[in-house]
């Protein structure tokens, strides 16, 4: 799979934009054999399960130019990465509490030139700033997830959704959205926007800030 998986679900890029994916897959490569950030296995597939996958954010939202977003437990730079290339216009802030992984995220991130991602390695729960959205994949349960990030939104946004979190998760979402004690938690299907049911984890869960 390459990157012109990105190209046909996302066809309205730039040049720069697909030199920027196409170049992920030596990059990856290259770091993911000095440090494991992704499994050997799902190293294959980059452009599936971690790209494309974490570009299911973008079809539930649209980041507008001047947003702030923080992308917790982005591990290896996911879903930060990826929508960093997307939305060039507005600036993502990515941490992880492993130091070795943001090195990685450091070093794909001024390689393709991306000048609208930051990266830190510290827990969530000390970053001290406000953004706009909150976006994660795989981190842990929101029970536990949503205290990390509660205190961190800006008050207002111009964007057609109110300010908040979009979380790629798995499990039984069902019996986590509700020990989580969120309201109003809306879980969109992958599936509705890519053809084949491609993904492990098949839901973009998003909620306001509250
Ligand atoms: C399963 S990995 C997922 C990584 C990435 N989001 C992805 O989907 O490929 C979970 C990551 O969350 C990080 N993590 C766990 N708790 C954290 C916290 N409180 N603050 C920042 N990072 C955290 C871990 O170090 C790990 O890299």
């Amino acid at each position: 799979m390459t990157s012109e998986l990105i190209t046909h679900y996302f066809p309205n890029l730039s040049e720069e934009q697909k030199q920027q994916f196409a170049q992920l897959e030596e990059l990856y490569a290259t770091w993911n054999a000095q440090i494991n950030v992704i499994s050997r296995k799902d190293i294959e597939s980059l452009y599936l399960r971690h790209i494309l996958h974490s570009l299911g954010i973008a079809k539930v939202i649209s980041f507008l130019p001047g947003e702030k977003v923080l992308d917790v437990g982005t591990g290896g730079g996911f879903p930060g990465v990826p929508l960093a290339i997307l939305f060039p216009e507005t600036s993502f802030h990515l941490v992880d509490s492993i130091g070795k992984k943001i090195k990685v995220v450091k070093e794909v991130s001024k390689a393709i030139g991306l000048k609208n991602l930051e990266a830190t390695h510290a827990r969530a729960e000390q970053i001290d700033d406000k953004f706009h959205f909150v976006v994660s994949r795989a981190v842990t349960q929101l029970k536990d997830f949503y205290p990390w990030v509660k205190g961190k939104f800006e008050k207002t946004s111009g964007n057609t959704l109110p300010n908040g979190v979009l979380y790629l998760k798995g499990g039984d979402l069902q019996q986590e959205i509700a020990e989580s004690g969120l309201k109003d938690v809306t879980l969109t299907p992958l599936s509705k926007y890519f053809a084949e049911d491609f993904f492990d984890t098949k839901f973009v869960l998003s909620f306001k800030a509250q």
